[in-house]
């Protein structure tokens, strides 16, 4: 039952047909841009399999309003690494596939160096290193916006149902964008769609890292979550997995509630009914 209402709040759906799942999303980036007025989109380019799809996604759109409109959309890829980034190489593998219109890295470390001084100053203790990692996520959020600012543009965000089930991203970092492409898909449905668009095997094989701890570089999200993404999405297409599986999921499910809605005000109920 709560998978059923799980499945049905995050609107996945079992099976998808990669061309036309592809081709409906990017039809959503074109209308909801012609819809705003915006000159296109921003977004940060890790060199994981997500940032690769959308980045695609948007690349192609903009193109095709090019064509279609006039010629001010575009679409601005950024690399943001903390310092010297372990896998560079992948980042610009997926760079190469997209060939985005413009490509700019601004590194993010003095602001965050800055942030955590700053906090070690005030509070007489650092910021651990898992909280200096959302404090990174934060930070590239802050940098996206700076450029849809300046170019007019809209920040598109990867979060998608593998990630959205356990809340799986920082809050106001990541999570934090204007419109969701990806919304409703689970890790290997976004796996079919880039094979679908032949990229590189190694933009959709590599292991899903946030990449966000300096202590533990590379650390895998399976490891992070205690869960492969074959069982979240398992769950997510409505099949059998393990009680210890299932009670799993609901468990983050329940206690990221708060991750997945806007600010909760006095007249907010959800929270009550638990
Ligand atoms: N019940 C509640 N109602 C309202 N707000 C609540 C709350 N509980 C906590 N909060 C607030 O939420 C904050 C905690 O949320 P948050 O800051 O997000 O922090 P948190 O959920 O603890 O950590 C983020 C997790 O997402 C992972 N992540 C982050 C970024 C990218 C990726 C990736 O896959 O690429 C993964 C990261 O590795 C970490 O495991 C608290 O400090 C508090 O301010
Ligand atoms: N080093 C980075 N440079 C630029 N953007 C980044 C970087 N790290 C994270 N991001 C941004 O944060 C988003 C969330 O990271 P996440 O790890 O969920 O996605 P991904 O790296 O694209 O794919 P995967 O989950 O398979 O690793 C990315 O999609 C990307 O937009
Ligand atoms: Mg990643």
């Amino acid at each position: 039952m709560q998978q059923e209402a799980i499945i049905r709040a995050l609107n996945v759906q079992q099976t998808i047909s990669p061309d036309e799942e592809y081709e409906k999303r990017k039809g959503f980036l074109k209308s909801y841009a012609k819809h705003t007025g915006a000159n296109g989109f921003v977004l940060g380019i890790s060199g994981g399999q997500d940032s690769t799809l959308l980045g695609k996604m948007a690349q192609e759109a903009v193109e095709e309003l090019r064509k279609e409109e006039n010629g001010r959309y575009q679409f601005i890829a950024l690399r943001l690494p903390f310092g010297k980034q372990h896998d560079e190489d992948d980042a610009n593998e997926a760079l190469a596939f997209i060939q985005p219109d413009r490509t700019e890295t601004i590194d993010i470390q003095p602001a965050v160096d800055a942030s955590a001084k700053s906090f070690a100053l005030a509070f007489d203790r650092e910021l651990s290193d898992f909280h200096k990692g959302n404090t990174k996520a934060r930070e590239r959020m802050k940098v996206q916006y700076d450029v849809a600012a300046a170019f007019g543009l809209l920040v598109i965000g990867t979060d998608h149902a593998a990630e959205a089930i356990t809340g799986f991203f920082t809050k106001h970092g990541d999570g934090a964008c204007d419109i969701v492409p990806l919304y409703g898909l689970n890790k290997r449905q976004g796996k079919a769609l880039l094979r679908m668009l032949d990229a590189p095997s190694s933009t959709y094989m590599k292991t899903p890292t946030a990449d966000l701890e300096d202590d533990r570089p590379g650390l895998s999200d399976e490891e992070a979550l205690g869960l492969t993404y074959d069982e979240i999405d398992d769950f997510l297409e409505g099949k059998t997995t393990s009680d210890k599986v299932e009670n799993k999921l609901i468990h983050y499910y329940q206690v990221t509630e708060h991750k997945r809605r806007t600010p909760v005000s006095p007249q907010d109920e959800w929270w009550n009914h638990k």
